[in-house]
């Protein structure tokens, strides 16, 4: 048995963790899979060096409104080149983050996956034995993918591999509503590629706000070719190489058929708890979304509801967020309350942002809309709702802009902002100081006219919509 200071499983998240307060400290870091984790390798970082170009390309199409024009083409793409670029960058991060570690004399890491055996007990892949006062679950998640026929096929990618594929394929199959089949369809539609989006409910990013979500969908549908209510239920390989994904209406009376190049499953994640083995450790995981149980200081919770002394976790094993930005906030905590027990910080989760990175762009923070008239309700409060078209501030009009709105949700006796969700040009910057406000308690009417706006950005956008809110 092998038995260090602190174990940290995991490491995208859980690689940054190591500040200088841990030099004094013999420390393990366990990861089975590619150096960094997710969002470098596989996640965030590439999908948004693809989206670059392809919102380039998409934007390029369509100067025509703009008196200019422009030919992009899937034959002006160079996909080996832009995949190298990417790679060529990311492969090298990864590889020389795994050399660092491995140079420094108190840090050990392990190729490779761990389990627990026991609490505060680990074994690897090949059999060794470790443990620590100290260990940091942090092995986030993995692509969950339906188990229908012909899903081995190699046409058949996820996330994990679609990036990486030879060449550009001419027709590109992608099956889900989530955020990964609308950044994937957006990247393979502005590269040229023909992109047909199946989705089995009626409605694409069900969890954004309404109005939002419908807009994206007749976005969406005007870009590429978008079909709701329908399940796959079988892909079957063709002679040309091509595969034929066979999907059956919702109502289950009819079938329809997709011959593509390539099949793109993104039919969402599912924490890595289970890889942990994590009933030998006494560890505690929700029966139905399987995260690990945490308290509000990401301590881990034992099956008895109690807190697991010296076992913490963050990111996907444990946060139903999955975004990177959260998994980052909670090592931060983490890194401060292993070292000062005495003075632990607490997670603050109200105000979790996120952005979608398609074409057009969304974002989003706080409560929906329909979240916003529930609470309402509920708090015999009554909320004011501005939707501020981008076409309608002055750098809308110089981008022609005919979709983007700015929609702001407020508590019409206090001005408190409840939420704000944006889908236009540069929604993931122009959300960042409404993200401020809420965070500090900045109140509607304070935040439009406690400071200029620069004219004619497109951050008026932003104040006009404040400026619409109704206050008693
Ligand atoms: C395509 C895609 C795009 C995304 N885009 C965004 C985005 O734009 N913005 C955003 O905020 N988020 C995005 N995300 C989500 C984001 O990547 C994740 O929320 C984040 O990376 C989670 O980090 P983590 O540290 O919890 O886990 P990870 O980075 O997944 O690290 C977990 C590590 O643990 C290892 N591991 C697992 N089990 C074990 C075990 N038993 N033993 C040893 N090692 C183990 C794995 O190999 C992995 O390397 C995206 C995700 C995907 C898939
Ligand atoms: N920009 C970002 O922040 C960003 C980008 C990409 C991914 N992510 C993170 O990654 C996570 C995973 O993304 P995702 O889009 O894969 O998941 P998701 O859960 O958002 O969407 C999954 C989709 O697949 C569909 N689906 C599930 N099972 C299916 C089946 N058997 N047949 C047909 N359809 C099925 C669901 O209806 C849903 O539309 C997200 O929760 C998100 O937090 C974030």
């Amino acid at each position: 048995m092998r038995t260090f200071d602190v174990i940290i499983i995991g490491s995208g998240s859980g690689n940054s963790l190591l500040g200088p307060e841990y030099d004094a400290l013999d420390v393990a870091i366990i990861d089975g899979g590619t150096f960094g984790g997710t969002c470098l390798n596989v996640g965030c970082i590439p999908t948004k060096m693809y989206v670059y170009p392809a919102e380039i390309a998409q934007s390029a199409r369509e100067l025509s409104g703009l008196g200019v024009s422009a030919d992009v083409s899937s034959d002006a793409v160079d996909w080996p080149s832009i995949r190298d670029r990417i790679f060529g960058r990311i492969d090298a991060i990864s590889t020389g983050g795994l050399a660092y570690r491995n140079s420094l004399p108190r840090v050990t890491v392990f190729q490779e996956y761990a389990h627990f055996i026991g609490p505060k007990t680990l074994e690897t892949a090949s059999g060794e034995q470790l443990s620590a006062p100290t260990i940091i679950l942090a092995s986030g998640s993995r692509v969950l993918v339906p188990q229908i026929p012909g899903i081995d096929l190699p046409q058949v990618h996820t996330s994990d591999t679609v990036m990486r594929i030879p060449q550009l394929p001419r027709r590109v199959v992608i099956v889900g509503g989530g955020y990964i089949a609308a950044e994937f369809a957006h990247v393979f539609n502005g590269l040229g590629a023909e992109v047909t989006q199946i989705n089995r409910s009626s409605r694409l990013l069900r969890g954004q706000d309404t109005e939002i979500a419908e807009r994206f969908q007749q976005c969406a549908g005007d870009q590429w070719n978008l079909a709701t209510e329908w399940t796959p239920e079988q892909i079957t390989p063709n002679d040309d190489g091509s595969v034929t994904l066979r999907s059956i209406s919702t109502q289950g009376a009819e079938t329809r058929e997709e011959v593509a190049d390539v099949v793109l499953m993104a039919t969402g994640r599912r924490p890595n708890s289970d890889l942990l083995n994590p009933q030998a450790a006494g560890i505690a995981v929700d029966p139905e979304s399987q995260l690990i149980r945490v308290d509000d200081h990401q301590r881990v919770l034992g099956q008895d509801g109690k807190v697991l002394e010296g076992v913490w976790a963050l990111g996907d094993v444990c946060s139903p967020a999955q975004l990177k930005h959260v998994a980052n906030h909670e090592a931060r905590v983490v890194a401060h309350n292993v070292m000062h027990p005495e003075d632990l910080v607490t997670s603050d989760h109200r105000f979790i942002p996120a952005a979608v990175f398609t074409h057009p762009e969304i974002a989003t923070v706080g409560m929906t809309e329909d979240q916003a008239r529930a609470w309402a309700q509920e708090n015999g409060a009554e909320i004011t709702v501005k939707s501020q078209a981008f076409g309608d501030v002055a750098y809308g009009w110089a981008m022609a802009d005919q979709t983007g709105i700015c929609k702001v949700v407020a508590d019409r006796a206090t001005g408190k902002i409840l939420g704000a969700h944006l889908i236009g040009p540069h929604s993931s910057m122009l959300i960042q100081p409404l993200i401020q406000a809420m965070s500090f308690g900045l109140d509607a009417r304070q935040m439009a006219r406690g400071q200029y706006w620069i004219h004619p950005s497109l951050a008026e956008v932003v104040e006009n919509a404040l400026l619409g809110l109704e206050f008693d």
